[in-house]
């Protein structure tokens, strides 16, 4: 199902922003987990049929929804998926294995039904929001300039936000943009260091010498760029794309409304990296559905402290590896509900 119609009630109780002035305002002030629901959920887990932790990370994701949603027993009933699209003027500089007319092309399959994550969106039982936002305006190459001013920034953070459904139980962002691997390399070179290559992989599918040339592209752009990144948001305005800051938007929304995130790969958890840059704590609800293909993936999690759920080989995007996390989300609830605890089932305890 393609959701783009908003509730009109619920608009009002989406926050948009008019500055990033407002938007780092609003990043010092972020709600927290509720550590009751959360421990009601331990404690049930322990009357469950099964040595203590013998479910190991099921027992761990049903607590993280129960913390975050701030109800026990938590809910999967009403899971989102938001596919953000944009494109990116890097993309002119070789750096993708495809044509940037691809992210529209796609967008038409995601509309139409076609793609994986459609698919799995059907699987997980799923709203997918499909967000295509002015492809026919690429953002700056950033070897230019800086990708975004702030009117365009603030302006793709917010489509973000208000893509996000209140009263989800959990959001899964994706993202569709030809050229997207060397923005999201570019923002963790900026924010972490480290030689341009160790970010590089191979995307949607260059070879060997385009890596080298995506690296080289990073270089510059960093280089050029660097005095004028004083935080995380500053890297996602001047080095990503629409998409990425409309994750990122969707990402901060979902925290405001107690929806717990599952991050997919690379680029979507660029974009997470861009908020925790800013204001460390900022990624408590996210968990990290899998890791990707993409090298820079797993530096990047190290980085964050993040343990994926999956590791899977996968290197598509869209949110699909955080949707296949979701569906696991969903049976490791299904084995908390539905278990019998030891006094129920007759079974001693020791
Ligand atoms: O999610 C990932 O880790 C991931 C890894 C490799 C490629 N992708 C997808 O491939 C596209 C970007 O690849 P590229 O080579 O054009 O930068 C973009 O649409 C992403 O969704 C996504
Ligand atoms: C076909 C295609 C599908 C995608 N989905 C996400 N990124 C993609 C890149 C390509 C090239």
């Amino acid at each position: 199902m393609t959701d783009m119609t908003d509730l009109p009630a619920a608009q009002a109780e989406r926050p948009r922003f008019d500055s990033m002035t407002a938007l780092r305002g609003s990043l010092r002030h972020l709600p927290e987990g509720d550590e009751d629901t959360g421990r009601a959920a331990a404690a049930r887990e322990a009357m469950l049929t099964k040595p203590p932790g013998s479910l190991g990370r099921l027992e761990e994701i049903v607590a993280w929804l129960a913390r975050w949603q701030g109800i026990y027993p938590p809910r999967m009933d009403r899971p989102q998926v938001c596919v953000f699209a944009g494109n990116h003027g890097i993309a002119q500089a070789g750096v993708s294995a495809y044509p940037p007319v691809v992210t529209e092309q796609m967008v038409r399959n995601f509309e139409r039904g076609g793609a994986a994550i459609n698919q799995l969106s059907v699987a997980l039982g799923a709203r997918l929001a499909v967000v295509p936002i002015e492809l026919s305006r690429p953002v700056a190459n950033f070897l230019d300039g800086p990708a975004m001013d702030e009117g365009e920034f603030v302006d793709a953070f917010n489509i973000g936000m208000a893509a996000v459904r209140p009263g989800s139980s959990l959001l899964c962002p994706g993202e569709m943009g030809i050229g997207n691997t060397t923005a999201a390399a570019a923002i963790c070179h900026a924010l972490l260091g480290g030689s341009p290559i160790e970010w590089c992989g191979r995307g949607s599918g260059i070879e060997t010498e385009g890596v080298a040339r995506k690296a080289e592209v990073i270089r510059l752009g960093v280089t050029r760029h660097r005095a004028d990144i004083g935080d995380g948001l500053d890297a996602l305005r001047i080095l990503g794309g629409r998409e990425i800051v409309a994750m990122a938007g969707s990402i901060l929304a979902a925290r405001l409304q107690r929806i717990p995130v599952m991050l997919d790969g690379f680029i979507c958890t660029a974009a997470a990296l861009a908020l925790h840059a800013s204001a460390p704590g900022a990624l408590a609800h996210c968990m990290v559905g899998h890791v990707s293909m993409e090298p820079g993936h797993q530096r990047l999690l190290a980085h964050l402290e993040k343990r994926p759920l999956l590791s899977l080989d996968l290197r598509l995007g869209e949110g699909t590896g955080g949707v296949i996390a979701a569906i696991l989300a969903r049976t490791a609830l299904q084995c908390h509900l539905g278990m019998a605890t030891f006094e129920e089932a007759g079974v001693s305890t020791s």
